[in-house]
């Protein structure tokens, strides 16, 4: 407390003690000069006592007065004489006051920039104003005081410091604040675009406006506090370390350090937000890049970017290169296993042919039935997902789904000597038996036979889908025209002919299918005991010298045919049609002769007609064909228990087969099953048909074939029999006269 106010201030004084002590206005007066010396340059005596001031009260209220004016005069804060009167306003007295010691800091700081006491400001724009406003008295006075320690150059050089200090201070305030009011509009813009309905149009109304502004505010406010705790921490910290008094370009550089970080530090995390929103949102980097002075900054960060993508790429290209010429290494490697595999595999492919063709000649040897499988396609309008066939395996193995069984009953294997999927074409089907086919021309019998439900695709495989599209053609039509070309190239070899009938077996009649007039003459089966070694003479036996004769047999054949709709095919076979192609040839150098036959069968369909429902002539036939088909399931059981008795009599399918079936033929059987899981009932029993068929032992097949010592053998035994049916009477009549 200055000296002169001690002696008129008691140690803690009264509001009413303080008034009074102020109201001579000599502890006033002192304080102004000592703030700025010679701004009142006359102070009389005060009284010390009440009652001295009662007896001089001019005295006292001149000081007042003079005290006023000079504060008046510096554009300080002042109040009125009646308000150091008891029920004044001391608040103003109490401003006045602070005013005066925010001004004397001030100057004493230098007099630079912005000044303040409680709570009121007072904005110098620049130091010069206020010598301004200081009379010729007072400059003068300034001169001799405090201020003339400094010389005028050093003040000089002290403002001009001090005014670059404040500009910066000032334009990183402003940055600062940019920054805020930035941050506020992208706060705006995220709050539309996370609480909005990006799909549906977002309708932007008053209250909308309301809850975004206030979200905002709340934000804003929240990061005002903490940027001022982070401020005032770091401000402390930082003047903390100082132990002596804090001088004011100390604090400036303080604050100045920090605005630096936290200018750093935002543009970071502008240029990263602004790379997550490019390309979303070029609004959002727009603002970012707005701020002044923070171009350079950003531009400075995007730079050090661009060098850290641009090593990272330089070395992502190494490590590419790197992966690239190991992989270059890898796939050299696979080339060479792939190239052993393939040696390794086609090595395996000729010890699998050798092997079924060992594995055909045992059961050629043994007389055994073969079985290939095939599998109908799903047909348009069938469900695609649902089949029962769930596995068709390399080595004849087929698994079917029953979804109608439960745990392991549910799924059944079935092996047979090969199975054909439902992708297999009719090509490769038709490869696959071709040398059983072949075999016709040296003199074997041979018969194939198409066994399946009714749908489930036997038409298809022996007759083709359509005689205009060659790779529909079916076996028959194949099987033709590849015995008659290899005919011909042996022709210089072997003389053959070939001729076709064609018969079918409905309703127990066997009926010929190659006649042009229409007529349905019932035709009669014999053994092949008879004369020109057919099963049924009587029917149409037609050479064949050309394709184009093939193709015109095969029409006429399938028009013929009679074919009708059931449940589960719009044109079902209602017969059972057998093409037979008989071969004779004959060795031009020895003389030998070769008689062969093939018999292609496409048997009718079986039927459940409980399923099927049908009535009249359907039903009729539907049961003439269950009938036939049971009599060879009859026959096969009976061939496969090698019983005394096989009733091939039992009806006429079953004559026509008997020397396929039982005889020295190579038989071969065509399962056809439907992947339908509605005819998993057929497919099942179809099945385990063929499977019993497969176990059928008939003994070796036997070449038809008569060679020259056979030929002159038969003309010996015809000689000696005509011999012996002409001797024969003589004997007797010898053996009558002379009587032993
Ligand atoms: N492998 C296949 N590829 C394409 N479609 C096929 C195949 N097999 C059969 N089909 C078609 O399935 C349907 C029935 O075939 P198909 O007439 O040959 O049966 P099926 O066993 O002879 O019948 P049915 O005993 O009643 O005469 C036909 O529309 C046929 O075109």
């Amino acid at each position: 407390m200055d000296q002169v106010a001690m002696e008129f201030l008691p140690k803690d004084p009264s509001e009413e003690e303080f008034r009074r002590a102020l109201c001579n206005g000599f502890i006033l007066c002192n304080v102004l000069n000592k703030v700025n010396p010679g701004a009142v340059p006359k102070v009389v005596k005060a009284s010390m006592t009440s009652s001295e001031a009662a007896e001089s009260p001019n005295q006292d209220s001149e000081n007042m007065r003079n005290f006023l004016a000079a504060v008046k005069d510096k554009q300080l804060l002042a109040f009125e004489t009646s308000d150091m009167e008891k029920g004044g306003s001391i608040n103003k007295v109490v401003d006045c006051i602070l005013c005066l010691k925010g001004y004397h800091e001030w100057k004493k700081a230098g007099g630079v920039g912005v000044w303040r006491y409680g709570g009121t400001v007072k904005i110098t724009s620049s130091p010069n104003e206020l010598p301004n406003a200081l009379t010729a008295t007072e400059r003068a006075a300034d001169e001799s005081g405090e201020e003339l320690e400094l010389s005028k150059y050093e003040q000089l050089r002290e403002f001009i410091q001090l005014s670059n200090k404040a500009s910066i201070e000032e334009s990183k305030t402003t940055n600062a604040l940019t920054f805020l009011f930035d941050r506020f509009g992208l706060w705006l813009l995220q709050a539309y675009l996370t609480d909005g309905n990006m799909d549906e149009e977002f309708p932007l109304n008053a209250m909308v406006i309301d809850a975004f502004l206030s979200k905002i505010v709340n934000n804003f406010s929240t990061l005002l506090v903490s940027q001022g705790i982070k401020l005032g921490l770091f401000l402390k910290k930082i003047l903390k370390a100082d132990d002596g008094p804090v001088s004011k370009s100390d604090f400036i550089e303080a604050t100045s350090d920090y605005i630096d970080k936290r200018s750093n530090l935002q543009a970071a995390t502008d240029i990263s937000k602004a790379y997550i929103c490019i390309g979303n949102n070029e609004v959002v980097l727009n603002s970012v890049c707005r701020s002044p002075g923070r171009v350079e900054i950003l531009t400075d960060l995007i730079q050090r970017h661009i060098e850290d993508l641009k090593l990272f790429f330089r070395e992502t290209r190494l490590e590419v290169r790197k992966f690239h010429s190991y992989w270059e290494a890898d796939i050299k490697r696979l080339e060479h296993h792939v190239r052993d595999l393939e040696v390794a595999s086609s090595s395996y492919l000729k010890i699998l042919q050798e092997n079924q063709m060992l594995f055909n000649e045992v059961l050629d040897l043994k007389g055994k039935i073969r079985i290939y499988c095939r599998v109908r396609p799903i047909l348009p309008g069938e469900s695609k997902d649902q089949s029962t066939v769930d596995y068709v395996g390399e080595n004849g193995s087929i698994l079917i789904v029953n979804s109608l069984r439960k745990g392991k009953d549910s799924k059944k294997v079935f092996s047979f000597d090969r199975v054909f999927g439902p992708t297999v074409s009719q090509e490769q089907i038709y490869t696959n038996i071709q040398p059983l086919i072949r075999s016709v021309l040296d003199g074997y019998n041979v018969c194939i036979f198409a066994y399946g439900q009714t749908g489930s695709g036997k038409t298809y495989t022996m007759s083709g889908y359509d005689l205009n599209t060659k790779e529909t053609w079916g076996v028959n039509f194949r099987a033709i025209c590849d015995l008659f070309q290899i005919s011909k190239t042996r022709e210089d070899v072997i003389e053959y002919k070939v001729g076709v009938q064609m018969i079918e077996i409905y309703n127990e009649q066997v009926r010929d299918l190659l006649v042009i007039d229409g007529s349905t003459k019932r035709l009669d089966i014999y053994n092949n005991t008879q004369l020109n070694g057919l099963t049924v003479p009587d029917a149409s036996w037609v050479p064949v010298s050309s394709t184009q004769d093939v193709l015109d047999l095969i029409r006429i054949g399938q028009k013929n045919r009679i074919v009708g709709p059931t449940a589960f095919n719009e044109r079902s076979s209602r017969s059972h049609s057998i093409l037979t192609v008989h071969v004779h040839g004959k060795e031009l150098v020895s003389g030998s002769i070769f008689k062969g036959s093939l018999n292609l069968v496409d048997l009718a369909g079986s039927e459940r007609m409980d399923k099927s429902k049908v009535q009249g002539d359907r039903l009729k036939e539907a049961q003439y064909i269950n009938r036939s088909l049971s009599a060879l399931g009859d026959v096969i059981s009976a061939l496969a228990q090698k019983s005394t008795h096989i009733p091939y009599r039992n009806s006429k399918l079953t004559q026509i087969l008997q020397n396929s079936l039982g005889g020295h033929a190579k038989t071969l059987m065509l399962v056809h099953i439907s992947p339908e899981p509605d005819a998993i009932g057929e497919t099942i029993s179809t099945l385990k048909f063929a499977e019993r068929v497969a176990s059928i032992e008939l003994g070796a097949a036997r070449s038809n074939k008569e060679t020259d010592d056979i030929l002159e053998l038969k003309e010996e035994v015809k000689f000696l029999s005509f011999l012996f049916n002409g001797w024969h009477p003589f004997c007797l009549f010898l053996n009558a006269t002379y009587p032993c």
